[in-house]
């Protein structure tokens, strides 16, 4: 199978893709080309997974009138003229997205020439690039219940797969200690993990610089992830810290410590939360305000309802806010966990995959 992958920006767009490269791996003998941006988080993540990676120059619409609309206008053409050229070389059996505005050039050029094309969309709420394409594809595939009518007359092209990151993260066998002792965490301490998306929080990360006073009080383990470009400013704010709490800018294996964790606090980005309800993790999550119509907020709400997370608005965060939150979830990881679980949709990535294979059947 030859197919070409697009998505980026930000990690979750980019984990549920190189999820489901290595699921198609798994199953069959296959040839990848990830399309990205030198900008986007891809640019690294991608290579160091050893994937084959090119870069195209584009960069996304803005809401309000703007002059760099017409810059990415500009771009949007240049990059069509570039991937046609890419696709051509490479004769992929199939185009799949995972969003970010980097999928634009890559899926319209694909679905135009004829080949079978896929966008995976992770949130509740779907993204502008995925709409705009949605008109395109043969195919989109949906994390969440209930979405497809975002799509218009194009929902009939729409079907519920779930996140292929949770499935990857399913699988992982990991021995809890061994992963504690790798930061070097003492045994006999619940761990919280803490992190802000695949780019760190300013706000999450001073509210926890807020609440570390308060972890002499408690047994907790402590691991802050801050974000790459967080990293030396919190560090300096800290100074020493005490073994129980690690401080780390990015973590690339992140699952494995997830997967050794009581306590999970964090943003609400789709491939986090299937990540979490995929492990059956308690959470305290802080949406992020500055997404595209709240989208994070919405995407918190069926955890939240179903009792697997307890959330903290941003513009209400403290640091003694986010410790009364994560001694609430402590004390009851057992029913937190149990409601975490429930919401799980750990076979997404081979449904994904069988619906890929079906498309590809398909057209010969
Ligand atoms: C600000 C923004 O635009 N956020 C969006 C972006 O978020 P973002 O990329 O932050 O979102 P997610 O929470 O979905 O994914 C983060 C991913 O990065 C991984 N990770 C994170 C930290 C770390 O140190 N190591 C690591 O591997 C996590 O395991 C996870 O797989 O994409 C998501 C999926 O479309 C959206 O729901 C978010 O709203």
């Amino acid at each position: 199978m030859r197919i070409v992958v697009s998505g980026g920006g930000t990690g979750g767009h980019i984990y549920p893709a190189l999820a489901m490269i290595r699921e198609i791996e798994r199953r069959t003998t296959c040839e990848v080309l990830y399309i990205g941006t030198e900008n986007g988080l891809e640019a690294d993540i991608v290579r160091r997974a050893g994937i084959p990676f090119e870069a195209i120059e584009i960069s996304g619409l803005r809401r309000s009138l703007s002059f760099e609309n017409v810059k990415t206008g500009v771009r949007f053409v240049k990059s069509v003229v570039r991937v046609r050229k890419l696709l051509r070389q490479f004769k992929p059996d199939i185009v799949v997205g995972t969003g970010g505005f980097v999928c634009g050039p890559v899926l319209y050029t694909a679905a135009k020439m004829g080949y079978k094309t896929v966008v995976h969309e992770q949130n509740s709420l779907p993204g502008i690039t995925n709409k705009f394409l949605a008109r395109y594809v043969d195919r989109v595939a949906l994390s969440f219940k209930g979405s497809g009518h975002y799509f218009g007359k194009n929902e009939a092209k729409t079907m519920l797969i779930g996140n292929p990151r949770a499935s990857e993260v399913a699988i992982l066998e990991i021995d809890p200690v061994e992963e504690r002792k790798k930061y070097g965490f003492e045994e006999g301490r619940p761990l919280i993990v803490v992190y802000g998306g695949s780019r760190g929080a300013p706000a999450i990360n001073q509210a926890v610089v807020e609440m570390i006073p308060k972890l002499t009080e408690t047994d907790w383990s402590l691991l802050f992830v801050t974000g790459q470009v967080h990293y030396e400013q919190i560090k300096n704010q800290l100074g020493e810290l005490p073994e129980r709490i690690q401080l780390r800018p990015f973590i690339y294996d992140l699952p494995l410590i997830l997967k050794a964790s009581q306590l999970v606090v964090s943003r609400s980005g789709a491939s986090t939360l299937a990540e979490l309800t995929t492990l059956g993790l308690p959470s305290v999550l802080i949406p992020s305000p500055y997404v595209t119509e709240n989208h994070q907020e919405v995407n918190a709400s069926s955890l939240v309802e179903t009792g697997a997370s307890l959330l903290i608005r941003e513009n209400e965060l403290t640091g003694d806010r986010l410790f009364a939150a994560c001694a609430k979830a402590i004390a009851e990881q057992k029913a937190m966990s149990q409601a975490s679980l429930a919401l799980g949709m750990p076979d997404a990535a081979s449904d994904l995959v069988d619906e890929l294979l079906r498309l590809i059947e398909q057209k010969n």
